[in-house]
């Protein structure tokens, strides 16, 4: 039976990142918006440009937190949160949707999400993500860790150091892995299956660009930002 301890510098790395992780949280809860009222299919898509682009802002913030990070190539530190950001969006909707809730409000944001706005055809295996990430019961650490390895994957476009890259997402998947052993003994797959997540968050993330033109609303606006991250516009 293999004996799994967290190291000391392990326990520092995961303290600086679930707590960059928990302070860079996006300031109005969309959630809680969403369960207030029903809003139209533009204001849905005004609002999901919003949370988007605070999101991003605050993946940033975070993603300057992760050691080693700043020590990148300046040109990586972009290519990697370019590359990355429609996928971190992803994953922390699925969060949003995971948390507990009062009985029947996941039931309520699940409709309101559905009637959003969004076409039909991405209901689909976006709920399949956001239920599979549902059914993983991941604890926080957990979910910065994986949102962590999400952002420092080497083979992003145009990264030109990836080993530097490499180095440090190893370094996040080799502790991910002692804490998914330590918390959950009897599953041994349980790490693999949490990696498996990342895949159809890949294959999620590639509809995103249709999932915004082909929304129900006469005027697609982005802000800056989002024209920069994402492939719209
Ligand atoms: C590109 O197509 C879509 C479709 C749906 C979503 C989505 N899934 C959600 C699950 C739980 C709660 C909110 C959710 N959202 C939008 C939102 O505001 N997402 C935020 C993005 C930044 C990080 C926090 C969540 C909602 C959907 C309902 C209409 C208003 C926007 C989405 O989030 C990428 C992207």
């Amino acid at each position: 039976k293999e004996k799994v301890e967290i190291t000391k510098e392990q326990r520092t790395l995961m303290k600086v990142i679930v707590d960059a992780y928990s302070t860079h949280q996006i300031p109005q809860d969309v959630a809680k918006k969403l369960l207030q009222e029903q809003y139209s299919a533009d204001e849905n898509f005004l609002l999901l440009t919003e949370m988007a682009t605070s999101q991003v802002q605050v993946l940033v913030e975070f993603t300057k937190n992760i050691p080693g990070f700043l020590s990148l190539d300046r040109e990586d530190q972009i290519a990697l949160l370019k590359g990355s950001a429609v996928e971190a969006m992803f994953l922390r909707s699925a969060q949003v949707f995971s948390r507990k809730m009062p009985s029947g409000q996941t039931e309520v944001l699940e409709e309101r999400i559905r009637k959003s706005g969004i076409s039909e055809e991405f209901i689909i295996p976006m709920f399949n993500f956001y239920k599979s990430i549902v059914s993983l019961h991941m604890v926080q650490e957990e979910q910065a860790l994986l949102t962590t390895i999400t952002i420092l994957t080497p083979d992003r476009p145009y990264v030109k150091d990836q080993q530097a890259v490499e180095r440090i997402q190893e370094t996040m998947l080799e502790l991910l892995r002692k804490l998914c052993v330590l918390q959950r003994p009897q599953e041994p797959q349980y790490f693999a299956r949490l990696l498996g997540r990342l895949t159809e968050l890949r294959t999620l993330s590639h509809y995103h660009a249709e999932m915004l033109t082909s929304w129900r609303t006469n005027d697609h606006k982005f802000t800056p930002l989002l024209c920069e991250i994402w492939d719209v516009q």
